[in-house]
């Protein structure tokens, strides 16, 4: 199929990478014209995935025309708060018929809405012509081709499948899934509870706190889930546990590490300086996630602390005493 990778930071790029790798033909678009240059000059896109080599027929081009024109698949791959600016751009060119697939793990901080309901609402299209992918897709591990497999949900199952043969690559294997909300919950909460983690790793703490963190984060994120209509085994799969234990665990993981430089004691600028320019989409979504914690009913202590070290400046060692001197209660 023909596909464009809107975005060349790093799971733009990877996922570029995987399309190509899968038989399509892809373009990607860059925003910066020297990063669109040096990735056809050096088949390498080095700001994002230093040493990774780039398939041959993979081409950047900065033209939101050009890279838009007569695609099938359209990737949508900046953060997620910049996505309805850049989507309101791209708008004008979207070619008829085809299909946007969001990678964005995030909830709009502005609008508290997921991102396949900002792709509506700016793109005004059907939600069969809206997917999103998400899953335990560290994009250093992919790019390096190991091993891994993820979710394409969209509420058209049909829809699902055409893109699930068009992501199938070697290493990389989509199982389909028709619920999008769920997805898209598990992916942005996933985030959050990483920076819980890289705190507590930060501070010290072993494998107990971790294990306890992101057992608990589960419980919170599937709370959650429920109370807005996904099904709760999509988040004991891959886009949900699994994304939770691949980030809250890998020192790849931007979120993770943001949140360990804070319980090593770097302030939230200290921290936000050493991410050089990379996005950790917690520190804006844990007011989203949040936010709906709240307009939904559901407790969501780990989010709640999260939030208040990041946007309420408690000192990150507060947390320990503010979730542990919570009620003592049921697990389930
Ligand atoms: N990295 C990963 O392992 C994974 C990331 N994701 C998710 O994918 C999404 C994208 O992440 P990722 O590629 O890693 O992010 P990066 O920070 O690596 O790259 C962001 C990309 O978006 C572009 N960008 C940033 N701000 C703007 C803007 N205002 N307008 C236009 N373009 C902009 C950047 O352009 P420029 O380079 O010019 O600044 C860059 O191409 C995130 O939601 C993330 O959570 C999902 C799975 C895995
Ligand atoms: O989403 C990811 C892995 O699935 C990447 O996580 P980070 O954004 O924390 O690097």
């Amino acid at each position: 199929m023909r596909a464009v990778v809107m975005g060349s930071g790093s799971w733009g790029t990877a996922v570029a990478k995987i399309l190509a790798d899968a038989g399509n033909d892809v373009t990607m678009w860059a925003r910066q014209a020297e990063r669109a240059e040096a990735i056809n000059r050096d088949r390498e896109n080095a700001g994002y995935l230093p040493g990774i080599r780039l398939p041959d027929g993979l081409r950047a081009v900065t033209s939101i025309e050009e890279a838009l024109a007569d695609k099938e698949i359209v990737v949508c791959a900046v953060p997620s708060q910049v996505l309805r600016e850049n989507l309101a751009q791209w708008k004008p060119h979207l070619p008829e018929g085809s299909v946007l697939v969001s990678l964005a793990k995030g909830v709009e901080v502005s609008s508290g809405e997921r991102m396949s309901q900002v792709i509506k609402e700016v793109a005004d299209l059907p939600d069969d012509r809206i997917a999103v992918l998400s899953g335990p897709n560290l994009a250093r591990e992919i790019a390096e081709e190991q091993p891994a497999a993820t979710v394409i949900a969209c509420i058209d199952e049909d829809v699902a499948k055409r893109l699930q043969h068009a992501f199938a690559a070697p290493y990389f294997r989509p199982y389909t899934n028709t619920d999008v909300i769920g997805v898209e919950i598990g992916g942005a909460a996933k985030n959050v509870i990483a920076l819980a983690c890289g705190m507590a790793a930060g501070m010290g703490f072993g494998e107990n706190t971790l294990a306890t963190l992101i057992t608990r984060g589960l419980a919170e994120t599937m709370r959650l889930g429920i109370a807005m209509g996904a099904d709760v085994r999509t988040l004991a799969g891959l886009a949900g546990i699994g994304d939770l234990v691949a980030t809250c665990s890998s020192p790849l993981s931007r979120n993770r590490t943001f949140g360990a430089r804070l319980g090593e004691g770097a302030t939230l600028e200290e921290a936000q300086a050493a991410t050089h320019g990379q996005v950790a989409e917690g520190v804006k979504s844990c007011r989203s996630v949040r936010a709906l914690a709240h307009q939904y009913d559901v407790e969501m202590p780990l989010t709640d602390a999260v939030y208040r070290v990041c946007h309420e400046g408690m000192p990150v060692q507060d947390m320990v005493g503010m979730l542990l001197g919570r009620t003592i209660k049921p697990e389930v």
